[in-house]
């Protein structure tokens, strides 16, 4: 079952939203019971939404315009691509799909079908990104020189089953396609964006060490290099399964200042923005906090309402290129690291 379902209770105006509304109308689980369990538990008991006992049955639903993937990682292309050929719009959660073969065949098959696709990057959507955005894109600060991103987790391994889907590789389980998104959201925002970089691609390095359990990767570290294009900038980016995340969870800082944004930095509520003066010295410091009803989910899923009702068949601020982007090196890193996917997982290779 996926989280972004409870958000969508919440009434748009509390967000100060007036154009798009949302409504559930069906959960699709592999089991009826436990479809109509999570719509007693999670959605208020609401008699109006339909519990169905397969996935096909909500891809079929004619009242269904969108369907939410929120199954393991491995399982995004095959659910994502149902939907598409049931001609139904999809926000996917991250990472998109297990490799970057899998999401541009998703992609080709949007395009075939006319449908709208997203990964459900929900960061990106959220007011303190957007505020981010403003201030790391107007210049005051200067420009971007590093970001130091880490989101880890303690999933606490030596007690989970293995077939946990944070440790069954045939889940994609391991620290890179499950947090590995949310270091990399926050390097893409600041310097894949950053208007000198002109959406140039960096070079990646990547360095994995495997829990000796499944042999998922536990601690993955990866840097980016942003230094074909007039930025010259580095990200370096980890993320870990057996140990809580770091406070501030990323520190971006550019020629007269810093950003450090809060933990947990999936959805942050605050950050502070330190400005130097000529001698490199801490002049001013601002901190900026951020309240909103839910949990922050139905800022992405009010992007997907708009795009469909202005029919666009992808978000400009979660492009497919930055998925793509995603998984490219997330790909990569994986080589580098030797963690490959048990054999018929990738059904595209
Ligand atoms: N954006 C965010 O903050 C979050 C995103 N996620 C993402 O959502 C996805 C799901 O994560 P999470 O909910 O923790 O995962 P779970 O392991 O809890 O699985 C979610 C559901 O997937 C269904 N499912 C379908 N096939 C399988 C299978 N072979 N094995 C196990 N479950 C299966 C099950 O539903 P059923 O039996 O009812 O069909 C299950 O309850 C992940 O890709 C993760 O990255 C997760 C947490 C937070
Ligand atoms: O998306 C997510 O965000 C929070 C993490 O705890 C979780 O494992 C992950 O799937």
């Amino acid at each position: 079952m996926g989280s972004v379902q409870p958000d969508l209770l919440v009434d748009p105006k509390t967000r100060n939203v007036n154009d798009v509304a949302h409504k559930i109308v069906a959960v699709g689980s592999r089991s009826v019971d436990k479809a109509q369990q999570f719509i007693d538990t999670s959605l208020g008991g609401d008699k109006t939404i339909k519990a169905f006992g397969s996935y096909a049955e909500v891809y079929n639903d004619a009242d269904v315009d969108v369907i939410y993937v929120a199954t393991p990682h491995t399982y995004h292309y095959e659910n994502s691509l149902d939907a598409i050929k049931a001609k139904k719009h999809v926000l996917c959660e991250k990472p998109v799909t297990s490799n970057r073969a899998e999401l541009q065949s998703l992609l080709d098959a949007a395009k075939e079908n006319d449908i709208f696709f997203m990964e459900a990057m929900w960061t990106r959507f959220q007011p303190l990104s957007l505020e981010f955005k403003k201030i790391s894109d107007s210049g005051q600060l200067g420009l971007p020189i590093s970001v130091h991103a880490d989101l880890s987790g303690n999933f606490d391994i030596h007690n989970i089953p293995n077939t946990h889907r944070i440790l069954d590789p045939k889940l994609g389980g391991g620290a890179l396609l499950d947090l590995g998104p949310y270091p990399l959201v926050w390097a893409i925002m600041a310097l894949y964006e950053a208007p000198a970089n002109g959406a140039t691609n960096p070079t990646i390095t990547g360095s994995i060490l495997k829990t000796p359990i499944t042999g998922v990767d536990c601690n993955t570290s990866f840097t980016l290099n942003f230094s074909q294009s007039k930025l010259a900038a580095q990200a370096v980016l980890s993320c870990s399964i057996n140990t809580d995340a770091l406070d501030p969870g990323v520190t971006i800082r550019y020629e007269k200042g810093t950003i450090k944004i809060a933990s947990p930095i999936y959805v942050p509520k605050s950050f502070v923005v330190q400005y130097l003066d000529e001698h490199g010295a801490l002049a001013k410091e601002e901190k900026k906090f951020f309240e909103y009803v839910g949990r922050g989910m139905h800022f992405q899923a009010d992007e997907v309402a708009r795009c469909i009702r202005d029919g666009k068949k992808e978000s400009t601020l979660w492009s497919h290129e930055k998925s793509l982007l995603e998984m490219l090196i997330f790909d990569e890193v994986r080589k580098q690291g030797g963690y490959e996917l048990p054999p018929g997982v990738e059904k595209v290779v």
